[in-house]
């Protein structure tokens, strides 16, 4: 039986679940459970803290999880990446009260509170940068108003945090991060969990791209299909009015509103776009 860690709370359990009930599998009804089997899919989860799953898959002891790269990274466990799954973004940065630095360089000597202390050690290192790590389990952001230290590094999702404590980002992003999927570093090759991720990257595609159908007149159909080439090549299907033909093709999503107005103006009509449920490419 697959054993895929999900995290129980913070800002990855939601999306988490909620993408591996888009991939058909069973989702625990009530937060206080903390593993669930579901039969029909051969597959366990255990629901564990965001901070712990890399240690749990870096043991070997579970076969996937569900974490975000910068937990991965800062845990230095003995886990990678195999898949990114576009949601819980956000950058990691150094950030104090205006003017206090410009650069990682400038940190030399500082005091830095951080609840991330293997991702700044290592980014201090890579510039050769000496300074005081101080570990903290959250809320990094009064550490400087409570002088506890100079600067902080923390997630930075939307800014709101730094800006109500009256601090500003500086220097280059330490890391970009989403949420990932990890398996054990040089894990064997496994069929279930091949079929895990493509049930994974069924749902990021069903989620990025919609289906769009339209008809045209013949004579039109190679500048429509320009607009719409599809992923490997649209399917184009007679129409019982002669000299016109039904075109279907996958389109982006984020896409679809100016290729339907682009398609409107060669003359396509009927022109539908429909939601794509599942598929496997
Ligand atoms: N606004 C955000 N705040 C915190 N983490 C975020 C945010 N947006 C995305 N993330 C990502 O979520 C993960 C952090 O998960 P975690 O469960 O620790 O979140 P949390 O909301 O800080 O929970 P906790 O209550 O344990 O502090 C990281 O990968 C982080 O990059
Ligand atoms: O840029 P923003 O959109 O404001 O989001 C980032 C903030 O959210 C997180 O804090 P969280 O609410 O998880 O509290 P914590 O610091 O106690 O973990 C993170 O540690 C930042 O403080
Ligand atoms: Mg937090």
């Amino acid at each position: 039986m697959l054993r895929i860690a999900v995290p129980n709370k913070g800002s990855l359990s939601e999306p988490a679940a909620a993408m591996l009930h888009e991939a058909g599998y069973r989702q625990r009804k009530d937060s206080k459970e903390l593993v669930l089997v579901d039969p029909e899919n051969n597959v366990e989860f255990f629901y564990l803290r965001p901070r712990d799953i890399a240690i749990y898959v870096g043991s070997g002891r579970l076969d996937v999880g569900f974490t975000g790269r910068d937990l991965l990274l800062d845990s230095e466990a003995n886990a990678e990446e195999v898949l990114s799954l576009g949601f819980a973004g956000s950058t990691f940065r150094f950030a104090g009260p205006p003017g206090v630095a410009s650069s990682v360089k400038e940190l030399e000597g500082r005091r830095i509170a951080t609840s991330y202390t293997g991702l700044v050690r290592q980014h201090l290192a890579e510039h050769g940068v000496t300074a005081e790590v101080t570990k903290l389990d959250g809320a990094v952001e009064t550490a400087v108003q409570l002088g506890v230290a100079d600067v902080i590094a923390d997630v930075v999702e939307t800014g709101t945090s730094l800006r109500n404590a009256g601090m500003e980002v500086f220097g280059d992003p330490i890391l970009v991060s989403d949420a990932v999927v990890i398996r054990p570093v040089g894990a064997e090759e496994d069929p279930a969990v091949d079929q895990f991720l493509r049930r994974l990257q069924g749902v990021l595609v069903a989620r990025r791209y919609v289906m769009m159908d339209y008809d045209i007149r013949a004579e039109r159909v190679h500048e429509a299909v320009a607009l719409t080439p599809g992923l490997e090549s649209p399917t184009v299907s007679p129409l019982h009015s002669e000299g016109w033909v039904a075109v279907r093709a996958m389109v982006l999503r984020k896409e679809a509103q100016r290729i339907m107005d682009d398609l409107w103006s060669i003359g396509a009509r009927a022109i539908l776009v429909t939601n794509i449920h599942a598929c496997r490419l």
